[in-house]
Parts: C-alpha cells; structure tokens; sequence
C-alpha cells in the first residue's frame, strides 16, 4: 500500500496546519484582494431560447463560468450525491487507504491530495482530498467504485445520468452560440465516445485559510465541467482580469465553466479560465465536478468554421491523449497545457 495517507481528513476534529500546507508567501490566496463587487452571470434555464444561447454566449466570451437555476436536475438528488460523498471522504483512513494512490497512469479510480511544487521541488500540500473515477458507461468500471457508503453506487449512477443530459444540452446551447450547428461541440469531443468523470473534492475547517488553498489555481482539461458546491460557503474563485471572484453559491443551482478543449475547439473565443478553492475556518465542505471530456483517441483542433482571415487559427491539431500526456508533465505547477499546443503566429 502507498504511503499517501498523510492527510488524515476523515478527522472530525480540526487538523493543525503542519508546515506541510504552509505555501509561501506568493502563492497565498491573499483573501483581503478577492473582488466581492463583481461575480459570474446566473442564467436561468427556463428563459426564451434565443436569449438563453445569447446570454450563455456571453458568459462564455466574458468569464468562462456562469451558474444555472431552473435546469430541471431535481434538488433532492443532488443533496443525497453530496451527503453520500461526505460519507465516504469520512470512512475511518484505513478503509479509505484502499483508494490512496500516486499513480495518475493507470489507476482509474483515485482518491488523493493535490499538491504543488514549491521552487520547482518541494511538495506543498492543498488542505483537501479529491476523488476521481469515471462516471459514465458505469458498468465497465462498477466493482472498482467504493462499496461504503452502501449507496455509493447507486447514486453517483444516478446523479451522472442526470448531469449527462444537462451536459448534452449545455453542449448544444454552447455550439449554437457559436454560430455553429447544435451538435457540433459534442461531435468535436468525439460524440458517443466522450468521456464523464467524477472529480469530488472534501475540504475540511481549516485553522488558518490565509496560509493555504484548498485547489490551486487550475483550468479544467476537458470539454466542459458542471460543479455542484454545497449552499453556505463561498469557496470557489475564478480569475477575471487579474482579480480573484468569489463564486457564491445559489440554492438549487450549478456552476458551469469551459475547459481547455472548448477553448481549442473555438479557436480562443471562449475561454477555459484559471479558478482555485480556498478554505474556512468552520465547516467542511464538500463539491462534485462532473468533466466532460474527450476519449484519448479524438482529435481536437479548431472548428473550420470558426477559422477566418480576421480570426487565424491559434492552435494546431493533436490527438487528445497527446494533451493529457502534457497535463501529467506538469503535475504540481499552475499548469499551462493548452497554451504548448498553440501555435506561434
Ligand atoms: O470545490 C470547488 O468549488 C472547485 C472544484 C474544482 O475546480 C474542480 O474539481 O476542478
Ligand atoms: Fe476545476
């Protein structure tokens, strides 16, 4: 078994912060700087279609990130998916040890602590635990998932399907705010082939949130990304103009924010932006990342359509896994994958 169980966080109790969580001074989130005048659009789901693909457009061309109310996924669901994911992130550490793992190449189904790379070298470790698996053609990958809490299973099966359909339709509003043909983000990503995966983050309290992160700054790499957040604790930031937003959360709603591949496959006309969590000092919380991404096959490259001589292609083709490839390179930096495959005009 890996020695990765340093973070003991199924503590209820609040953990110290060792010198192992202690960032240096200019990689603290600086919580006094973070905007609170300013936040991403809220869109609602029920409104007329043209001005729905119209705001969403510009939510998209303007912040990358963009919360939705009235999307149809019911309220219960989503509180079971996030007081199931608590009950497992506090299964005592040696049932959860089973899922600890280093090995981002071949293990499915991970459960670790996110880390940076401190002058190039030495680990700082975030003030969270994450868990990622996929969460779509379940059934090829069903005996991997946690057996604790019983219902596990059962209701990340339901809670993806449901998240499925929103994403698809999310897609097609996207593309069509493109200017491009409904289907098109989704046959980009490689149609039936892409990929859902589970990205669930536990932050416990933390005794002192101006020394750490809970995730560093980071784009998402896939396609698109639906995150539910619990109600009560504003946590989630994003990077607009050189100033941190708070994202405050809304009852019954999701953050949804672009990923790397929709800014390649838009040519740079919506954009994947960096965001991060930070910690507080009361209560822990719990948040549900559903990635749509494409399979390690598919190639991406900038939509035809959205290349003309005002808007020159930025980016060259590549073949997805090529991407990830690049992702685990830079494992423990604030990353800049998508930004090696543009091309230098
Ligand atoms: O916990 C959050 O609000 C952010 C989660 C996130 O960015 C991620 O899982 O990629
Ligand atoms: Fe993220």
């Amino acid at each position: 078994m890996e020695s990765t169980t340093s973070f003991q966080l199924a503590s209820k109790t609040t953990l110290s912060l060792g010198p192992k969580f202690v960032l240096p001074e200019d990689k603290r989130p600086n919580l006094l700087q973070v905007s609170i005048l300013d936040s991403v659009p809220i869109i609602d789901m029920n409104q007329e279609p043209s001005s729905l693909v119209r705001n969403i457009s510009r939510a998209c061309e303007d912040y990358g990130f963009f919360q939705i109310i009235n999307h149809g996924v019911p309220y219960e669901l989503q509180d079971r998916m996030l007081s199931t994911l608590a009950e497992f992130f506090e299964l005592p550490p040696e049932e959860k040890a089973q899922f600890f793992t280093t090995d981002i190449n071949t293990k499915q189904v991970r459960l670790y602590n996110d880390y940076l790379k401190v002058d190039g070298q030495e680990k700082v470790g975030m003030w969270s635990e994450s868990f990622l698996h996929p969460c779509h053609r379940l059934d090829d990958i069903m005996n991997l998932l946690p057996e604790n809490p019983p219902q596990y299973r059962e209701v990340i099966a339901e809670y993806s399907k449901a998240i499925h359909v929103l994403m698809k339709r999310l897609l097609s509003l996207i593309s069509m705010g493109l200017g491009l043909e409904k289907d098109s983000l989704e046959k980009s990503l490689g149609a039936e082939k892409h990929i859902l995966n589970a990205h669930a983050n536990y932050y416990p309290p933390c005794p002192d949130p101006e020394l750490t992160l809970g995730l560093p700054a980071h784009t998402d790499i896939g396609g698109l990304t639906v995150l539910l957040q619990p109600e009560g604790l504003t946590s989630l930031q994003v990077l607009k103009d050189g100033e941190w937003l708070a994202i405050h959360p809304i009852p019954n709603a999701f953050v949804i924010n672009l990923a790397d591949q929709t800014q390649v496959l838009s040519n740079g006309r919506y954009k994947s932006v960096l965001h991060r969590a930070v910690t507080n000092r009361s209560q822990r919380r719990v948040s549900l990342a559903i990635f749509c991404s494409p399979d390690p096959h598919t190639i991406i490259s900038p939509i035809e359509d959205l290349i003309d001589e005002e808007h020159p292609r930025i980016y060259h083709s590549y073949r997805f896994a090529e991407f990830l490839q690049e992702f685990k390179r830079q494992e423990g930096t604030t990353r800049m994958v998508k930004e090696c495959f543009q091309l230098t005009l």
